[in-house]
């Protein structure tokens, strides 16, 4: 079978993610497919950065001298939103995408719902795999290829001196949990290479808070409610332990500046009056970050598991959520809990998708 074997796609329920392999070995002849592809799409692809109205390509993630399939070359990471998909087959048949091979890994819940229009827009045959499997693989391939991938945020009590450490992370010591958080949230317990279980969900994600921000301050993007978020204070929104004790709740450890009840002060008019988009975007990113550190924590404290990799596109350029999840593990757990982020954050799915081309495509 013809394939493609330098894609891997993870179509989310709100970014598509299309990771592209550029061979740059000298070691392996080149096929009359593959100089061809090479010289029209890698061309376009790696000469911009931004792909028609809403594509871009993260140039801060490149991987250089990767080893994929026997080859060496450069990783290239691009997303652009799901919703559109149909200006993406159109720009992919216009630049010739397609035009030489038949196949292309894809993942996600997209490789299901768009599997026809590939078919019918770019006559190309989704080799479709299971988008937890993907993750799990891109994740431990990109940790294993990347000394700097992982990172924790140490001393997140004070935001001040909150600040980001690399971190090396022992990833053939099993086990982990992963906290993916796209649209939705899925909770894994990894106990080895090709020994995980989907453990936990919420539909309280970052869909959550694109729609919920989106419906309190009007923002038009993603990148606008995490700037919005930045300059507000989610007090002025939420109710604390100390608007109703008057300080901490001390026998049960509850410390006056937590949040006792989430957007709690919006049912006063007088409250409602004094906040500002600013404050709602920051109570809404608060509210569900929260929420997801809880259910983080629990699964981590069932499973007896002390080490939490927290991935997924929420993440992007979102250090509030890092932080406060890095402050809610180690807090609650008393130090025992330890939070890792990952540069890569959205793209293991679409990485470990890439992978598979390996494994089935193989003569
Ligand atoms: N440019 C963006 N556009 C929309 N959402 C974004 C963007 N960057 C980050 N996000 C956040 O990431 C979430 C999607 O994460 P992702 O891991 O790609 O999940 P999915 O696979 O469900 O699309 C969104 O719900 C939103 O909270
Ligand atoms: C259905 C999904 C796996 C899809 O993945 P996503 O596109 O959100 O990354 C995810 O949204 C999810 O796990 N939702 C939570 C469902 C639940 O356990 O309640």
């Amino acid at each position: 079978m013809s394939a493609m074997p330098w894609f891997g796609m993870d179509i989310g329920g709100t970014l598509s993610k299309l990771v592209f392999f550029e061979p740059k070995d000298s070691i392996v002849e080149k096929t009359e497919d593959e100089t061809q592809l090479l010289s029209n799409v890698t061309k376009y692809l790696t000469k911009n950065s931004a792909y028609g109205k809403s594509g871009h390509r993260d140039e801060h993630l490149q991987m250089d001298n990767v080893k994929i399939c026997n080859r060496v070359g450069t990783l290239h990471f691009i997303r652009f939103p799901t919703s559109e998909m149909n200006n993406f087959l159109e720009l992919a048949k216009k630049k010739g995408m397609a035009a030489s091979v038949s196949t292309v890994c894809a993942t996600g819940g997209g490789a299901f719902k768009f599997e026809e229009n590939f078919k019918n827009e770019l006559n190309l045959k989704l080799c479709k795999c299971d988008e937890l499997d993907s993750l799990i693989r891109g994740l431990l391939f990109t940790v294993a290829s990347n000394n700097n991938e992982c990172y924790f945020w140490s001393q997140c009590t004070a935001d001040e001196q909150c600040s980001k450490q690399e971190y090396t992370f022992q990833y053939k010591k099993y086990p982990f949990i992963v906290v993916n958080i796209g649209s939705g949230v899925s909770v894994l317990a990894v106990y080895g290479p090709n020994n995980y279980k989907r453990i936990s969900g919420t539909s309280i994600g970052g869909g959550t808070f694109l729609g919920l921000c989106s419906l309190l301050t009007g923002c038009n993007s993603f990148d606008e409610a995490i700037e919005l978020a930045a300059n507000g204070d989610n007090t002025k929104v939420d109710k604390l332990v100390r608007d109703i004790y008057g300080g901490s709740y001390s026998k049960f450890g509850l410390p006056g500046e937590l949040v006792a009840s989430s957007f709690g002060h919006m049912n006063s008019k007088e409250k409602r009056a004094q906040v500002s988009r600013e404050d709602l975007a920051r109570t809404t990113l608060v509210t569900i970050t929260n929420n997801i550190a809880s259910i983080a924590r629990m699964c981590a404290l069932n499973e007896r598991i002390d080490r939490v990799c927290f991935v997924g596109n929420f993440l992007r350029v979102n250090p509030i959520s890092m932080k406060l999840l890095s402050h809610a593990m180690d807090y609650w757990s008393k130090g025992s809990q330890k939070a890792i982020f990952l540069n890569h954050e959205g793209y293991f799915g679409a990485i470990g998708c890439l992978l598979s081309f390996d494994e089935r495509f193989k003569e």
